[in-house]
């Protein structure tokens, strides 16, 4: 189940075939795809580079089958187009679009070097190795003395399910991925090698999946009759580093949370005199089962009263967001005692350290394996944030954020982000949609603030954000 109808699925090399032989099965034949693929990625590159002269390379699959219609189809267009091959057609569909094409075809090593557009055909989803020295040393060149150049589905030398560069990749100025986004399209590295990338739609509908890029949430205003509790109290527990928590529950009371209380900080300066403070020795401020949402870990510490505070906190059971500190306190048994409603935020070397000393747990694989891993096994809700961020849930639903700004790899980030879990935590209840709704507003406040922003300049930005989503 998607979280909304907005995102789309990210699929495996296995799931994309299965959902491409679903639509065959449905009577639709092959060819009658890899016409639709070839035909709209030709528009594509036909809009982009109008008359601009074209070489197409055609691999020996499906994916060098739609380079033969993209050829076709441009060549009507009115483009001069040029096809060279690596091999000949081993399908039945591939060898019919090249007798469809019938123009001249020249080999892949004998054809000249420059044009001014070239299309990457050569192999898509049906890679199972790298490709030879060679083969991978001339595709460079090709693209690279290019002034446009096209992946078709994904760059050849790209492994579909990991995104790993199997042999030397070029950098592609699009990709054009066919029927379904794939898990590359949205994993490191493979994401570094094409500026843009574009999904085109030709009739395969979205299977059943587990995996989701993340979009622009749908979020409500807070309902006519709301006060501050209905919309939800978020707690958030100060420790030693004091401008950690208080960033955390200034960004949980932007984020939508009605009441925002800071319990046990003590200097007090620069916080919204909107945010409540409490003192730890006020057993009511955390006991209160008006509490929605409980945020502990930015600037907790790690000595012993860090630890003290954490499980003063987790008492209660009340639903959690644990960053950061929290997290490094995070032992086995710890984690056992996590509430039902618990959301993990964890980058990638806290994530190495707390689930790297669960027995029995097998963490390798994608970011995404990680995260589903890690929310299957703490029965949590992991948000493995990096360059690009995984929300996954305990039922091994995940959804993938692509397309975050670089600028937030800076300080105090992490913390507005646990407090924007906090305060969706407290708003909706559900953590994994929480989750997903925080990275995304994060992600937006971020491009809203532009380059080189502090961590607190965030902060003015996540209303907009919000506003983006009502
Ligand atoms: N998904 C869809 O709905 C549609 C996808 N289409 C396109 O088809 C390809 C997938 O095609 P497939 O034939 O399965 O695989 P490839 O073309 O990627 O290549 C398979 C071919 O190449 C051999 N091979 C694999 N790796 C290497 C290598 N390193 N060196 C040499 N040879 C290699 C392998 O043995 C096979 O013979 C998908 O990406 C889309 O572009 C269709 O158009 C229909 C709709
Ligand atoms: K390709």
């Amino acid at each position: 189940m998607p979280i909304s109808d907005r995102n789309a699925p990210v699929l495996t090399a296995a799931e994309m075939r299965a959902a491409e032989a679903a639509v065959i099965a449905g009577g639709v034949p092959e060819y009658a795809l890899m016409q639709r693929a070839g035909k709209a990625a030709a528009e594509i590159i036909w809009r982009a580079g109008a008359k601009r002269e074209t070489l197409v390379l055609c691999g020996p699959g499906n994916n060098g089958g739609d380079g033969y219609v993209i050829a076709k189809a441009l060549r009507d267009y009115g483009v001069p187009v040029k096809v060279a091959a690596l091999a000949d057609p081993v399908t039945e569909s591939a060898r019919q679009a090249r007798a469809e094409w019938g123009g001249a075809v020249e080999g892949f090593f004998h054809v000249e070097t420059h044009f001014a557009q070239v299309v990457d055909a050569l192999f898509g989803t049906g890679l199972t190795r790298g490709l030879e020295g060679e083969v991978a040393a001339r595709l460079v060149q090709l693209v690279e003395a290019s002034e446009r150049s096209y992946a078709i589905d994904i760059p050849s030398g790209i492994s579909t399910d990991d995104g790993m560069p199997l042999s030397a990749v070029p950098h592609f100025d699009l990709c054009i991925a066919l029927g379904q986004w794939k898990r590359a399209h949205m994993l490191r590295p493979a994401t570094g090698h094409w500026r843009r990338k574009h999904l085109c739609d030709i009739g395969i509908p979205a299977p059943d999946a587990t995996l989701f890029r993340l979009e622009r949430p749908r979020l409500s205003p807070p309902a006519d009759d709301a006060h501050k509790y209905t919309r939800g109290l978020v707690a958030a527990v100060a420790g030693e580093m004091p401008g950690a928590s208080a960033l955390a529950a200034e960004a949980a009371a932007r984020g939508g949370a009605g009441y925002v209380r800071l319990i046990g900080v003590q200097s007090v300066n620069r916080t919204s005199h909107a945010i409540v403070r409490a003192s730890m020795k006020n057993e009511a401020a955390l006991s209160d089962p008006r509490i929605r949402a409980l945020l502990i870990g930015p600037g907790l510490g790690r000595g012993e009263a860090g630890a003290e505070r954490l499980g003063q906190a987790l008492v209660h059971s009340h639903p959690v967001v644990l960053d950061a500190d929290a997290l490094w306190h995070l032992a086995e048994g710890a984690m056992a005692a996590l509430p039902e409603n618990a959301i993990l935020t964890p980058h990638a070397g806290e994530f190495a350290q707390i689930f790297a000393n669960l027995s029995g747990l097998d963490i390798s694989g994608t970011v995404i394996e990680l995260a589903v891993t890690a929310a299957q096994s703490s029965g949590a809700v992991v948000v493995l944030k990096g360059p690009t961020t995984v929300v996954a849930g305990p039922d091994g639903r995940a959804v993938v954020a692509d397309a975050a700004p670089s600028w937030l790899s800076t300080a105090g980030t992490g913390d507005v982000l646990a407090g924007l879990c906090a305060a969706r935590l407290a708003v909706t209840g559900d953590p994994f949609r929480a989750a997903a709704e925080a990275v995304w507003l994060h992600g937006e406040a971020a491009r809203l603030a532009g380059p080189a922003f502090l961590a607190d300049d965030l902060l003015p930005y996540i209303p907009a954000a919000i506003a983006a989503c009502l």
